[in-house]
């Protein structure tokens, strides 16, 4: 094909474009307008009706909001409002884009992607074409055209003169050097994945598929769908959640590149407010912390004596010293607990219960001398301040992660896991908390718990007690939630790499959607998680009846991963997964990956050397990941390398994330590190787009 046949048919677009611009700067001074008038409608004296007025201000409202969502759509980071064209049998051409755009005669100047006539552009294939006889995708810099890629669905019905122009959109979009963050895919969904993105928002939504086949970026772009088709509802209530900070800051940027800025995106560890939890404990511990063994757990504990309670009561009472000790405040705490008021919400009972206590004291020591009242002796003692004194020490208010912290003490911890945990188990935990101070990932949904079973902290009167302890992880200023504090139920949740959650986890975002809808969207092949029926248990609990719609979308096709790559790491679990279950790679690029197998001494000077060769061969971003107990040891041997685009990551870390080029560093290392350990490395070597180089002291290293 002519180089001028191109150039023409980039120009034909360019006057589309040039027209769709044209018209949004329009679109966007009447926007203001509207808005200034609005206001001065709002503010003025005028003498319009009530109703009248009213009714212009919704307008005012409506096109406002259509102002404001076209202005961020437009000022977001993306690559072009136009990206596609639809030639249809009845001669029509449609141009699709991130978001309608109407001419002043109310013509389509750019159709949204979401609506339903824009569907054909995704769900057209040579097989089945529709109406659609040449599909384009226009590739945009800004306002300017640089280039188009059309795929002739019905050559039958092409009239003469109709040119087709490049080799396909898809190919040429995977084969594109990546950068730190995701992008949309608006341009090339595919039809299996199109059909996934906009299944109806009710029920249970689940999309499955191995590495690579697009479940994150079909995941975000279901989001942008939803919201377009209902917005009203679901608007600012919706939540997707991801498994890290990494990966949320890696997704952080398609949405808004879709004009959708009111999604909230939360990474495991941060799901409450307050917490910001980042350290990943290594697997086994994860295994406890995540099992539903730990509920028993943290319901002894946070009924153990909190360890600035006093141990002794003494109050005078007509001239007696009533004293409680130590186990009779111990058995007084117990009744209290027995009753079932959450404990931030018992300190009254507490009262009635120590005072009881006192009673029954009083009562032993009645005699000739002293013959106490009981409702006098209630009531004098209930009104000491000595005794509200004792009581708000003893029943202080309780912070979750205050309770949380008393399991690093290994004697409480063994207390609250007796015959619930193993001694080795025990050891786990006591060793992993003792070496960090903060919190982890799976900490976070045990605070969770904790909150919930111990409520609200009563508001401090005056002064904050010194037992009010929310540990806040990070240094960064606070994020401001889109939705109130605590108010933490949303109405879809996307919950994303779903297959590593825990059953704790599960509990903890089953709390934000007891009235939601759910996008639910892993592998299991990639699970991390040792016991795949206790998390069925608690997902299911989550996600709600079985009375629910429930509908699955598998996803067969890996978008990511060069094939001669994915061979390679398929081999890893071959034994694991049916061969059916294992997705198709599209893309080739001869090279094969590498397996080097060298001494321990030369590790380091290997690692360096792959890193080194594939940097030269990738424009973009390299990924070397290790074991998690190593990511300091080898980021230390590549100190100073191509900082800006080489990247240190641990094994339980790069879940989700994607590379240029890959080096896996010691392969039997992630497989030692926890019972998934295959599964470990089948994601690590499922990472890279283009290249990979395996470098291990083991001469069997690969499975
Ligand atoms: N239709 C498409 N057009 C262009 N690129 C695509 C398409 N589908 C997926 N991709 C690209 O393939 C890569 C993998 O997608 P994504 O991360 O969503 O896969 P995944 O199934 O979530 O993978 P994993 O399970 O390994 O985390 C991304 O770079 C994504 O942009």
């Amino acid at each position: 094909m002519p180089e001028s046949v191109r150039q023409t048919e980039i120009d034909v677009e360019q006057t589309h474009v040039d027209r769709v611009y044209a018209r949004l700067a329009e679109l966007r001074a009447e926007a203001e307008q509207m808005r200034d008038r609005g206001h001065a409608l709002a503010h003025g004296a005028g003498s319009e009706a009530r109703m009248e007025r009213a009714s212009m201000l919704f307008e005012r409202d409506a096109l406002v909001g259509y102002a404001t969502r076209l202005l961020a759509a437009l000022d977001s980071e993306h690559e072009g409002l136009v990206f596609g064209r639809l030639d249809l049998t009845d001669g029509q051409t449609l141009h699709i884009g991130r978001l309608g755009v109407r001419d002043t005669d109310l013509g389509n100047l750019v159709t949204d992607w979401r609506a339903p006539a824009a569907a054909a552009f995704y769900q057209a294939t040579a097989q089945d074409p529709e109406e659609v006889i040449r599909r384009r995708v226009i590739h945009c810099t800004g306002q300017r055209v640089v280039d188009v890629e059309d795929e002739l669905l019905r050559p039958d019905a092409a009239p003469e003169d109709m040119q087709v122009v490049g080799e396909g959109a898809l190919i040429a979009a995977l084969g594109r050097a990546r950068g730190d963050a995701m992008r949309d895919i608006v341009a090339t969904i595919q039809r299996e994945q199109d059909e996934a993105i906009r299944a109806p928002a009710g029920g249970v939504t689940e999309i499955t598929g191995g590495p690579g086949t697009g479940k994150t970026a079909v995941a975000l772009h279901r989001v942008a769908y939803l919201l377009y088709r209902e917005r009203r509802r679901l608007g600012g209530a919706v939540l997707v959640v991801g498994p890290s900070p990494t990966f949320t800051n890696y997704i952080s940027r398609v949405l808004p590149s879709m004009g959708e800025h009111s999604v909230e995106l939360r990474s495991l560890g941060d799901v409450l407010d307050g917490v910001r939890a980042t350290h990943v404990d290594p697997a086994p511990v994860a295994a406890i912390k995540g099992s539903l063994r730990m509920l028993r757990v943290l319901r002894r504990v946070m009924r153990q004596t909190p360890p600035t309670a006093p141990t002794e009561l003494r109050i005078t009472y007509g001239g007696q010293v009533l004293k409680l000790n130590e186990s009779e405040l111990a058995e007084v705490r117990k009744a209290v607990h027995r009753k079932p008021t959450p404990p931030n919400k018992s300190r009254v009972l507490a009262a009635e219960e120590l005072l009881e206590a006192l009673w029954r004291k009083a009562e032993e020591y009645a005699g000739d001398g002293f013959q106490p009242d009981r409702e006098e002796l209630l009531t004098d003692l209930g009104e000491r301040m000595e005794f509200h004194r004792f009581l708000v020490r003893w029943w202080p208010p309780m912070a979750p992660t205050w309770v949380l912290s008393w399991l690093r003490d290994p004697e409480r911890l063994a207390r609250a896991a007796r015959r619930i945990l193993s001694a080795q188990e025990v050891q786990l935990l006591s060793e992993e908390w003792a070496r960090h101070e903060g919190w982890s990932v799976a900490d976070a949904a045990l605070i969770d718990e904790l909150r919930v079973q111990l409520g609200p902290p009563p508001k401090p009167r005056r002064r904050r007690p010194e037992t009010d302890v929310e540990i806040v992880q990070s240094r960064e200023p606070e994020r401001k939630p889109l939705r109130p504090e605590h108010f933490d139920e949303y109405l879809h949740v996307v919950v994303d790499e779903a297959q590593d959650l825990s059953p704790m986890q599960w509990r903890m975002l089953g709390r934000r959607g007891g009235y939601a809808s759910w996008t639910i969207v892993g592998d299991p092949a990639q699970t991390s998680w040792p016991d795949a029926e206790e998390a069925a248990k608690g997902r299911a609990e989550a996600v709600g009846g079985s009375g629910r719609a429930h509908r699955r979308y598998e996803l067969r096709t890996n978008y990511r991963n060069a094939a001669e790559i994915f061979a390679l790491a398929a081999d890893t679990i071959r034994d694991l997964v049916a061969e059916e279950d294992l997705p198709h790679a599209v893309r080739k690029t001869g090279v094969d990956p590498t397996v080097r197998t060298v001494s321990a001494s030369d590790l380091a000077a290997a690692v360096r050397e792959a890193a080194d060769e594939v940097l030269a061969d990738v424009d973009g971003t390299v990924g070397v990941i290790t074991a998690m107990n190593r990511v300091g040891e080898v980021a230390g041997w590549l100190d100073g390398v191509a900082r800006d685009r080489l990247r240190v990551v641990g094994s339980l870390e790069c879940k989700g994330l994607e590379y240029d080029a890959t080096v896996i560093v010691e392969p039997g290392d992630l497989l030692a590190e926890s019972p998934t350990g295959r599964r470990t490395l089948y994601v690590a070597m499922t990472r890279a787009t283009q290249r990979m180089h395996v470098v291990g002291t083991d001469d069997g290293c690969l499975p």
